[in-house]
């Protein structure tokens, strides 16, 4: 037994699991006309309402009492305090930093990191103005019209789905683009669509060592020249934003045009710093900072609120409740914002690559549930689709839906629909339809006996399927910088409880590794082909391809 199957809040839970799992949720709300109300929270401009969850008063008693034995508290004042808690690569994990406005020294290895991030900030600023003013141009003396982004994972996510949730508020005249695949139709898909004497390219990479991000940068290079530019255009049209300054250096890319980023960011966890650059190019500076802010507020909540209102504590120990006591093996994040459509492939990739862990912080592979899968797409479209999973299939999907109660398009009744139907679901999911309504409903249609019979136990709907309900006002860059800061947060609640180092990423090491060695068999004379049948198969029928 591992040390958290061994905790007494565990056993509790286990038990109190069985109760609940005896309960439909429509008796738990007639059974407490307040539920309503006293399950929502409030934080940094976000209201949850997560009365529709399978739980009542004791649970959350009893996830407090896990999160107490976990020694959550403690795990929190870690992460923002700088101690290394990302242990395996012996890095401190201060993304909070990045969007704090606190003045207090913060050390890291005996630099205090405030004043890099506030240089980063700084520099940064004077790089969009320069761009947006007209001032940073062309070779040819033009001004800049298209962005092109080039990095991978957190590189690359963050700033394409934030600045893409952030239309309404793009500077006129910049278009943003973002490649990150190693195929080549993605680079020369964007390169079809740009004019060398008005792009920039930026190239993230936190390592620079990335293959993907690596190669693409050498094309765009290439093109860039081939269409003509000259050689000490280069630096006019390309900047960096890395980590190891010494590589973009080598690499070609100007010194004074790199833009710092830390060890103590994780990649994933990144788009707060110069990483975010294409955000603030495509928003403006201002707003980049409200964004900041926003997230700045999650983090005060997430540090000083009582967990019964704390939001990604509730959200994070619900989702422990979901996976290790009802064996949930997903969870689905449905945008009800089309703005917001990228955001279930941002948390996929948040919460898979951190919690997607089987070894515990002892080193010792875990005996319970880890990192669920995270999907999800944008409401209504999904309605028509693998909603019906959810309200159907056998096992249990907690669902968080997500709507703003403004639209920046507000028309006609398009966004009272949008809205009816995102309650509407969330309703389904929780009420369902019994044997005898879905009867009833046919027996009214004056269907026949035996059809009814036939057809009825189709249309049930066991209903009694978790859900969240998150709002905001309107979708702001402040708004969005709470939302995600909130999904980190979570994140890190679940790895806290279950015990594993959310903040590295070990596991998308091995498959890169191969990756190289298959590069060189695919494109050598004399192939090695010392692989395993399958792999090595296939290699072979890569080479004999017709071409
Ligand atoms: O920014 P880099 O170093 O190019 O890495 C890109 C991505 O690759 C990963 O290391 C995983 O392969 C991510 O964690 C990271 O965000």
């Amino acid at each position: 037994m591992s040390t958290l199957t061994s905790l007494p809040a565990w056993s509790a839970l286990a038990e109190h699991a069985e109760e609940i799992k005896a309960t439909h949720l429509r008796t738990l709300f007639a059974d407490d006309p307040q539920r309503a109300e006293r399950y929502l929270a409030e934080a940094a401009g976000l209201q949850l309402d997560f009365s529709k969850n399978r739980i009542n008063d004791l649970t959350l008693t009893l996830l407090a009492q896990l999160a107490e034995e976990s020694g959550l508290t403690k795990k929190v004042q870690a992460m923002f305090s700088g101690e290394a808690i990302n242990h395996t690569e012996n890095r401190s994990v201060l993304h909070t930093a990045l969007r704090s406005s606190s003045s207090t020294p913060l050390m890291v290895e005996g630099k205090d990191i405030r004043q890099e991030i506030a240089a980063t900030l700084v520099k940064m600023e004077a790089f969009v103005d320069a761009v947006h003013r007209g001032e940073w141009r062309g070779y040819t003396d033009k001004p800049f019209t298209d962005i092109v982004s080039i990095g991978i994972g957190g590189s690359f996510l963050g700033p394409k789905i934030m600045a893409e949730s952030l239309k309404p508020y793009w500077h006129k005249g910049l278009r943003c683009h973002y490649v990150a695949n190693v195929d080549g139709t993605a680079i020369s898909e964007k390169l079809k669509q740009v004019d060398p004497e008005t792009t920039l390219f930026i190239m993230s990479s936190k390592s620079f060592t990335t293959q993907e991000t690596l190669t693409n940068t050498l094309t765009a290079r290439d093109w860039f020249l081939a269409k003509g530019a000259p050689d000490k255009a280069i630096g006019q049209h390309f900047v960096a934003v890395t980590s190891n300054v010494p590589a973009a250096v080598q690499f070609g890319i100007d010194e004074e045009n790199i833009f710092p980023m830390w060890d103590w960011v994780g990649g994933r966890y990144s788009m707060w710093s110069a990483i975010g650059l294409p955000i603030a190019l495509q928003i403006g500076f201002g707003q980049f900072r409200q964004l900041l802010e926003g997230a700045e507020k999650m983090d005060q909540h997430f540090q000083s609120a009582p967990l019964e209102r704390n939001l990604p504590m509730l959200m994070g120990l619900l989702a422990v409740w979901y996976t290790n006591f009802f064996d949930s093996a997903s969870h689905v994040i449905l945008s009800y914002d089309h703005y917001l459509r990228g955001l279930p492939a941002y948390i996929q990739q948040l919460d898979m690559e951190s919690n997607g862990k089987g070894t515990n912080d002892q080193g010792d592979g875990v005996d319970y549930h880890t990192g669920p899968v995270i999907w999800g797409g944008e409401g209504t479209n999904g309605q028509h689709a693998y909603h019906q999973l959810l309200h159907q299939g056998s096992g249990i999907i907690p669902a968080d839906f997500i709507l703003p109660l403004n639209s920046h398009n507000p028309l006609g009744r398009h966004h009272a629909m949008l809205a009816a139907n995102c309650f509407g679901q969330t309703q389904a999911l929780m009420s369902g339809k019994t044997l005898e309504e879905a009867r009833r409903e046919l027996e009214q249609k004056g269907m026949a006996a035996d059809a009814i019979d036939a057809l009825a136990p189709h249309k049930v709907m066991p209903g009694n399927k978790p859900s969240n309900t998150l709002l905001m006002n309107k979708l702001t860059p402040a708004t969005l910088g709470a939302l995600v800061a909130l999904y980190e947060h979570r994140t890190f609640v679940q790895g806290a409880i279950w015990q594993i180092n959310s903040f590295d990423q070990w596991g998308v090491e091995l498959g890169k590794v191969l990756g190289n060695s298959i590069l060189d068999d695919l494109e050598s004379d004399t192939p090695k082909l010392d692989q395993d049948a399958s792999t090595a198969r296939l290699i072979t029928i890569f080479r004999k391809r017709e071409i």
